[in-house]
C-alpha cells in the first residue's frame, strides 16, 4: 500500500538522523523537504527566528498548536531548560503516530507531551488535566482560521500572563488576517512581524510575535 508523506519523512529521519540528536533530526527533515518532498514544517529559515525567540524567552512552559510531524516540536524542545515542559496538540491520529516517533528519535520524550485532540477542546482543560497555570510561550501553527478563536479562548481560560509570548507561523502565507488584525490592534498585545519566506521556497511569509500585556 502507498505510504504517506509523513511516513516517508519519518523514514528519512530514521535513515539520516542520529538517535538522541535533535539537531540532526531537524536537519534530516529539512533535507528531505528540500531535496525530496515539500512539507508544511516551519522550516530552517523561519526555524532560526523561532530558535531566537525560544532562546530569548527561555520558557518553562510551552504550548504548540498543530504538531503535524513534530519538526517544530523537536526544534523548540531542543532549546528548553532542563525542567521545562512543552505540550503539543494534534488532532489527526496519523500525524500523532509519526510525530511521537520523530520525538522519540530525537530523545525528547521527557520534555514533550503530545496530546491528541482539537485545540478548542483541550485548551479549557489545560489547568485541570496537566496542572498548567500559564504558558510562557505559545507557538501557533495549526489551521489558520483557528489562531484567533484559540487565542481568545486562551485569554478566557487564564492561560496567558503578563509577558506571555504568542509566536504565530504563516501570518502572510497562507495568511491569518483576522488574527493579525486582532493582535496588532488590541491594546492587550504588543506585536512585531518577522519577515521571512514560506518554508523551502522564495515566497514571502513571516512570523508574528505578540506579547500579552495582561
Ligand atoms: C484545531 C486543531 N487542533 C489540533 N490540531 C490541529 C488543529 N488544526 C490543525 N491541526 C493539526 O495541525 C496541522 C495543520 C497545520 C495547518 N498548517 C497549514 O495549513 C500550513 C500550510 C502551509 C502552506 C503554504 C502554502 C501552500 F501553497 C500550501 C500550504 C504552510 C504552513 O507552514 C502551514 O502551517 C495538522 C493538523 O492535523
Ligand atoms: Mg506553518
Amino acid at each position: 500500500t502507498q505510504s504517506t508523506r509523513p511516513q516517508r519523512m519519518l523514514a528519512a529521519v530514521q535513515k539520516n538522523a542520529t538517535r538522541g540528536d535533535p539537531r540532526s533530526v531537524v536537519k534530516a527533515i529539512d533535507q528531505f523537504c528540500r531535496q525530496k518532498e515539500w512539507a508544511m514544517n516551519v522550516g530552517d529559515e523561519k526555524g532560526c527566528i523561532l530558535d531566537s525567540v525560544v532562546s530569548e524567552v527561555n520558557p518553562a512552559t510551552v504550548l504548540e498548536l498543530g504538531t503535524y510531524c513534530g519538526y517544530s516540536t523537536v526544534r523548540i524542545a531542543s532549546l528548553l531548560p532542563p525542567h521545562a515542559k512543552l505540550i503539543t496538540l494534534e488532532f489527526n491520529p496519523d500525524n500523532a503516530v509519526i510525530a511521537r516517533q520523530v520525538i522519540a528519535w530525537a530523545g525528547l520524550e521527557d520534555k514533550i507531551q503530545l496530546v491528541e485532540g482539537a485545540s478548542g477542546d483541550w485548551i479549557p482543560k489545560m489547568k485541570e488535566e496537566f496542572g498548567v497555570k500559564t504558558f510562557d510561550l505559545v507557538f501557533l501553527d495549526h489551521w489558520k482560521d483557528r489562531y484567533l478563536p484559540d487565542t481568545k479562548l486562551m485569554e478566557e481560560c487564564g492561560l496567558l500572563r503578563k509577558g506571555s509570548i504568542l509566536l504565530a507561523d504563516n501570518v502572510i502565507c497562507p495568511g491569518t488576517p483576522d488574527y493579525l488584525e486582532y493582535v496588532r490592534n488590541s491594546p492587550r498585545y504588543k506585536s512585531q512581524y518577522f519577515k521571512s519566506h514560506l518554508e523551502y521556497t522564495k515566497v514571502e511569509d513571516g512570523l508574528e510575535k505578540s506579547v500579552f500585556l495582561g
